[in-house]
């Protein structure tokens, strides 16, 4: 069994605060801290440059990917970190594209977050390709056969509807097309399991449930069917065979090593691979669990004591992530009310009030205090207040 007391105790979260924004920005992993600060005295101080073969920092994005494969159903060698999760949508939808010549369509929908279609529109342009969005309940209709990729976020950001990955990439692949998936609000909330559901390519990030702090590098993971063969147009020296032969022309590294761009984020690394050993000793099956019965007590309690918002995620629990949202018409006021008398969570447009919980750190007194703090703020109506308002540069 998962001890979840003593994963909440390895993180700092500040006295008087119910923190439930972790799937916008994981709390600090307590032992993240000194282990940046050993890397700055002991590796990058004393070190030099030498560091990036002594201290092991060239090769850091593939261990610690190695790390984050056990939480995706992924095998060791097959993830490597870098760059923004929107770059590692570039890289493996452009990658997944070429792999598909002739066909000149990307099937997303409108749940999926603007970032993924920002880049997937950018690339449709510049390929002269097609990006069609859908309703997310009307994806399988639209896999037809002139499909090139599908391109899907696993769990929706603001509704928290879990796609069902298996089921979907099956189907695309009946048509002949591959399946990439974005486990941004996936990975470390949920059981996923990319090589059951043979899916195709996989990115996403770490600040998120992972914790890997503001800013912590993305991941990506190509199936080893296509390890070998992914061509991504983002060529970096550092996804070279030899990049210390400084060639003139590009040869991809095997396997997963081509999605590598330029140097890695060595200090971010380091927090994340801090990070990431909250996570040894925990399985997935008891996350799950948890997960459902912070979702679901969660649910049951703001139902039965706010009548004045509505469920905005599936009620089903096996069709939803880690995540619950609810809609009020002042959204925005609500929340920054919330905030302010110490449980945090987060808006998303035009009227959506967002919950995440994360196993690793998040109990059952977290959703009671959250759900008698909206209770009061909304019986209250303290919450229609000019100071309310002041949209924030960051929601
Ligand atoms: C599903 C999804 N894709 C992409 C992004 C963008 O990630 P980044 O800002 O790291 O590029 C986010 C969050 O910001 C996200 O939730
Ligand atoms: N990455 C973020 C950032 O740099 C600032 C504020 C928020 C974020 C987020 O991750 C937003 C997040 N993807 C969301 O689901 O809303």
């Amino acid at each position: 069994m998962t001890d979840f007391a003593a994963t909440r105790r390895a993180f700092h979260l500040p006295r008087g605060i119910t923190y439930l924004d972790g799937n916008s920005l994981g709390p600090m992993p307590v032992a993240a801290r000194d282990r940046v600060a050993r890397m700055m005295s002991d590796e990058w101080s004393e070190m030099l440059i030498t560091g990036w073969n002594k201290a092991g920092w060239y090769v850091q994005p593939r261990k610690v990917g190695d790390r984050i494969a056990r939480l995706i159903g992924a095998g060791p060698g097959q993830v490597v970190m870098g760059d923004t999760l929107s770059i590692k949508v570039f890289q493996a939808l452009s990658a997944a594209m070429a792999l598909r010549p002739g066909r000149r369509v990307i099937l997303s929908d409108n749940g999926n977050f603007p970032s993924d279609l920002y880049v997937a529109e950018g690339l449709a342009r510049a390929m002269r390709a097609e990006l069609r969005v859908v309703a997310p309940e009307e994806v399988e209709a639209a896999i037809t056969p002139d499909l090139a990729v599908l391109m899907l976020t696993e769990v929706d950001y603001r509704t928290g509807r879990r796609h069902d990955m298996a089921g979907l990439t099956a189907r695309a692949h009946e048509a002949g097309a591959l399946a990439l998936w974005d486990l941004a609000h996936s990975a470390g909330a949920v059981d996923v399991d990319l090589t059951g559901a043979d899916a195709d390519f996989a990115v996403g990030c770490t600040y998120k449930y992972l914790n890997g702090g503001p800013g912590a590098p993305a991941f990506i993971w190509t199936h080893p069917r296509h390890a070998d063969a992914a061509q991504p147009i983002l060529q970096g020296w550092m996804g070279h065979d030899a990049p210390f032969a400084f060639d003139l022309g590009y040869r991809p590294a095997p396997g997963i090593e081509r999605m590598r761009v330029g140097t890695p984020p060595v200090i971010a690394l380091t927090a994340l691979d801090a990070a990431l050993d909250v996570w040894d000793g925990v399985s997935l099956a008891d996350l799950r669990a948890r997960s459902i019965e912070l979702t679901e007590a969660f649910i049951k309690g703001v139902e039965a004591a706010c009548p004045e918002v509505a469920l905005n995620s599936p009620r089903d629990p096996a069709r939803r992530g880690s995540q619950v949202s609810f809609r009020h018409p002042q959204g925005y006021a609500v929340m920054q009310a919330l905030i302010a008398a110490g449980v945090i969570g987060d808006f998303r447009a035009p009227d959506v009030l967002r919950f995440g919980f994360a196993p690793l750190y998040n109990d059952l007194d977290d959703v009671g205090r959250a759900v008698d703090t909206l209770a009061r703020i909304l019986r209250d109506g303290s919450w229609d207040d000019e100071r309310f308002r002041q949209r924030a540069a960051v929601t």
